[in-house]
């Protein structure tokens, strides 16, 4: 993290105003170095799981350190992403969730719903989970490698 975060985030047409509120604020944040938005625009009725399959596959590349994804309700973007091997997609709309999604279970992905939370809530969820670093030394690690085995197995 020390050059600074590559986020990606994305969207469908329920999420359009959060997933443009948060954008603002990450391209303007010192910790972050990069924020690649993968739709949709206003106005695209993509369906939310290629939005969040297309941000997951960049993080799983190893394109993107981590992305935030918002629907309707958080849900359908998390599922959508967690078909992607590799990657670990939460949905949350508190701060203790947004904090323990990074600290227990490495989460790279945060997905919220403009339907459930306030503005104001989103964006400062999305501030807090980026200041957040999984520490692989920590008790918590072999539970996060035993999600990867039951998918490698
Ligand atoms: O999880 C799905 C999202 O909330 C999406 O934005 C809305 O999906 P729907 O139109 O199927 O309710």
């Amino acid at each position: 993290m020390s050059d600074g975060l590559r986020l990606v985030v994305g969207c469908d047409s329920a999420g359009v105003e959060y997933r443009d509120r948060i954008k603002a604020d990450l391209e303007a944040d010192p910790r972050v170095a990069s924020v690649v938005d993968v739709g949709v625009p206003s106005g695209d009725e993509t369906a939310y799981p290629h939005v969040a399959v297309d941000a997951a596959r960049k993080v799983a590349a190893g394109e993107a350190d981590r992305a935030i994804l918002i629907c309707g309700t958080g849900l359908g973007v998390a599922i959508s992403a967690n078909k992607v091997p590799g990657i670990r997609a939460v949905t949350a709309h508190d701060s203790f969730s947004v904090e323990r999604s990074v600290l227990s279970n490495d989460a790279q992905v945060l997905c919220m719903g403009q339907r459930v939370i306030g503005v104001e809530l989103a964006r400062r969820l999305a501030k807090e989970w980026i200041g957040y670093e999984f520490d692989s030394s920590s008790a918590s690690a072999e539970k996060v490698a035993a999600i990867g085995e039951y998918e490698q197995n």
